[in-house]
């Protein structure tokens, strides 16, 4: 429960434990979670690691996807997402956030702030979601460098380079990419944006071993495919990144769209969490307990009064 206990933390680090779950048989699933919310229900759900999404942290900021958010500002929603959840997150960390040193800034701050991994790609800035076009690609000797600036900097973080190579230079070109990111220490790849399953089957064949992430955005290039279908095609972790926020953004909207036309919300209110769900999803009466249990616990019974 709260993680202000702490005998209740875990005592192995988060980049072991997501080790330790791809050990496992079968694909990871990582679904999205933009917030503490998100991450407490994900978890209820049954899922045993997270996705933090640079999509959906800035869209529930408001913002477009460009690079524009900071390290800080990640480091924000990534103590909220393992706080709340306790459970391994893999972070989205864009191109870096600069060049080699800026990367190393970047695994510290996120790997200090609870994250277990984080996905770096070979793009230049302004960088786009992978699924658009006229996407720029960073020299893959100056990507290489920050795969190992950040293998340099990390206790235990798991490191995926993504690769948005196939656009422009294909399967092979994204291979190529790929093998060059994996002698730089990457400890596995994330092709992105690959268009049908002869693309993923291709490059799982030709990266043999290496342990390989499926992004399964909506309205994006690739089309829909299950975990176990993506798992049949050589991948070891699948990601949803966005669903999570454009499911609840939909509800949001509507609940406002339905303020304005009726005066109050009294129509919305079969669809809303309830106050009673609420809590029990955060953990509201476990907090009171410990408090109240430490309150016992500090008040001396029988203490000679002065
Ligand atoms: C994975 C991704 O980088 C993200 O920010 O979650 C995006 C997702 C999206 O925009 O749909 C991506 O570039 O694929």
């Amino acid at each position: 429960m709260p993680y202000l206990v702490a005998t209740d933390l875990p005592t192995v680090p988060a980049g072991q434990r997501l080790r330790n779950l791809l050990e496992r048989p079968g694909i990871l699933q990582m679904p999205g979670t933009h917030n503490g919310m998100a991450a407490l229900q994900a978890k209820a759900a049954g899922f045993d690691a997270l996705y933090l999404s640079g999509a959906a942290m800035t869209a529930s900021m408001g913002l477009p996807d460009l690079g524009v958010i900071t390290v800080d500002e990640v480091c924000f929603f990534i103590r909220q997402v393992t706080r709340s959840s306790g459970l391994p997150v893999l972070v989205d960390g864009d191109t870096g956030y600069g060049e080699a040193l800026n990367v190393m800034h970047m695994v510290r701050a996120f790997e200090d702030a609870g994250a277990a991994a984080v996905h770096i790609e070979d793009q230049i800035l302004p960088k786009k979601c992978g699924h658009l076009n006229n996407k720029k690609l960073a020299d893959p000797h100056d990507m290489a460098a920050k795969v190992a600036a950040a293998a340099k900097a990390r206790r235990s973080l798991f490191i995926i380079a993504r690769t948005d190579g196939a656009a422009s230079e294909g399967i092979d070109g994204a291979v190529a990419r790929a093998k060059r990111y994996v002698e730089a220490g990457a400890d596995a790849i994330f092709p992105e944006a690959l268009h049908n399953a002869e693309m993923f089957r291709a490059f799982a064949k030709a990266m043999p071993g290496v342990k390989l992430l499926a992004n399964m955005t909506e309205f994006g290039q690739t089309p829909f495919f299950t975990a176990s279908e993506f798992e049949a095609m050589g991948y070891k972790m699948v990601i949803w990144p966005v669903s999570a926020l454009r499911v609840a953004n939909k509800a949001q909207e509507k609940l406002y769209r339905t303020l304005k036309r009726d005066g109050g919300t009294q129509n919305m209110l079969a669809e809303m969490q309830t106050r009673a769900e609420l809590y029990q999803t955060i953990g509201y009466h476990q907090y009171e307990a410990l408090d109240a249990s430490i309150v016992e616990t500090v008040v001396p019974q029988g203490m000679p009064q002065r």
